[in-house]
């Protein structure tokens, strides 16, 4: 339909080119307009230096605005009038006042009344001056804008719309073209239907959606029943396959599909594969999971996680269960920094304690237990209660240095911290202590 359309325009076009029927005659300057304009607007501002003619000499005086409006021009060119109109109303952005159809007019005389026109001024004298005025300086300018306003001597060119004849009124391509004779002129409709059937249509037909697209394409006839339901149905549905007349196919008798329409079909590979890898059957998954217990239970595999701190011993935790009141919260409590549990006299200085003296201090025999960690002595009797390893262990250092038990057991703890109100003195070799014995003893 496009194709078609497209082509009547250009046979159109053509036809009209090529030979202009004889009706088309008077509507040739518009097409030639853009052409012509330039040389028309050039015998516009030429108009006084223009072959004399008999009303045109009155007129070119001191009534430029009725050589301007052309009125005694129309009368003998038709087609000059229609120029002048078209360039007026491009200049000025409006329509036309006035109506340059080649009906006879009474020539603009000086003579004639100025209150015979219905719009004149009231004061037609000093508007007369003014306008002599304005054409002597108009005549210096070079090209002389169209006036809009007609002299009040001219009353037939007033009131254009009360003037305008019907047949008369072709001003303007638009309105002429299809507003009278459509029916000798083509319309630009593309459909071939409707233009001729509608001959007396006052305006411009606009091409209607339906002439210029297609139809959509029909699948299928609509019966009765699917034609006032909005259904769309698939391609090789049951419901476009259905007879019209017939009862719609209802969900639930899907059984009655053939093997054919089953998917996977049942000899299909795809069943033959077996199903997939997420759909193993119930025992399948149950013994997967009993074979990832026992790697588990194997030991560390290359991906197993490695371990980290936040795994449990390897070694069974030897901690005792302590008496109530005997928390590392109760020890920090007791054993603050103002605290002295040595079981000395309050004055004793830190002492300088040899082997020998540190093997006395066993916690036998109504003893203290001392104990050297990293070169200090600490009397350990008070903090044995709350040691969470027991007394036992506590006391397997007792009256010697423990410092390697104490790394073997747990190096991460702060003894230094926690033994600090404990503190005797210092571990000093047997030499030193036994010098200072000798000292004390001349004193
Ligand atoms: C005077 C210095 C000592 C202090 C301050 C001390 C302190 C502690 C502390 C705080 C804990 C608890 C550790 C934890 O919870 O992880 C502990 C546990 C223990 N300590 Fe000591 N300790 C000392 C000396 C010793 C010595 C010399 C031995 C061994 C001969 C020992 C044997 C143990 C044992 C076996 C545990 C239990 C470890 C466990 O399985 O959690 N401690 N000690």
């Amino acid at each position: 339909m496009g194709y078609v359309g497209v082509s009547l325009i250009v046979a159109s076009v053509v036809w009209v080119l090529v030979a202009p029927p004889p009706w088309i005659h008077p509507y040739l300057p518009f097409f030639l307009l853009p052409a012509r304009r330039h040389s028309h607007a050039l015998l516009l501002t030429s108009k006084p230096s223009s072959p004399p003619r008999d009303n045109d000499t009155q007129n070119s005086d001191d009534k430029p605005e009725a050589r301007n409006g052309g009125e005694h021009v129309t009368s003998k060119e038709p087609e000059r009038p229609r120029i002048q109109v078209e360039e007026a109303r491009s200049n000025l952005a409006g329509p036309p006042l006035v109506d340059l159809a080649p009906a006879p007019a009474p020539a603009p005389t000086r003579t004639s009344s100025p209150t015979s026109s219905p719009t004149s001024s009231p004061d037609p004298a000093p508007a007369r001056d003014a306008k002599a005025a304005q054409d002597r300086d108009r005549a210096a300018m070079p090209p002389p804008p169209p006036v809009i306003q007609t002299p009040a001597s001219v009353p037939t060119l007033q009131s254009p719309p009360q003037l305008a004849e019907p047949e008369e009124e072709q001003t303007t391509p638009k309105v002429s073209a299809t507003a009278h004779d459509a029916s000798s002129v083509p319309s630009f409709s593309l459909s071939d239907e409707s233009a001729p059937a509608q001959p007396a249509e006052p305006s411009i037909r606009t091409p209607s959606a339906s002439s210029m697209m297609p139809p959509p394409p029909l699948p299928t006839k609509p019966s009765n029943a699917s034609a006032s339901r909005p259904s769309f149905p698939m391609l090789g549905s049951p419901q476009v396959a259905r007879p019209p007349g017939a009862a719609p196919p209802r969900l639930h008798k899907i059984p009655s599909a053939t093997p054919s329409t089953l998917f996977p079909r049942p000899d299909s590979q795809q069943i033959a594969r077996g199903p997939a890898p997420n759909r193993i059957p119930a025992a399948a998954a149950t013994a997967t999971a009993a074979a990832a217990r026992a790697r588990a239970r194997a030991g560390p595999s290359s991906l197993a996680p490695p371990p980290t701190h936040n795994q449990p011993p390897q070694k069974p935790s030897r901690k005792v269960l302590l008496p109530p009141g005997h928390s590392p919260l109760d020890w920090a409590r007791i054993s603050g920094p103002t605290a002295d549990l040595r079981n000395l006299p309050p004055d004793t200085p830190y002492l300088k304690v040899t082997p020998s003296m540190l093997k006395r201090h066993s916690g036998r025999r109504g003893t203290d237990a001392w104990s050297a960690f990293a070169g200090r002595v600490y009397n350990i009797t008070p903090y044995a209660d709350y040691h969470p390893g027991g007394r036992g262990e506590l006391l397997r250092c007792a009256g010697k240095d423990g410092t390697r038990l104490f790394g073997e057991v747990h190096p991460w703890v702060n003894y230094e911290t926690m033994l600090s109100a404990c503190l005797v003195g210092v571990l000093v070799p047997e030499e030193e202590g036994s010098r200072e014995s000798e000292m004390d003893a001349m004193d």
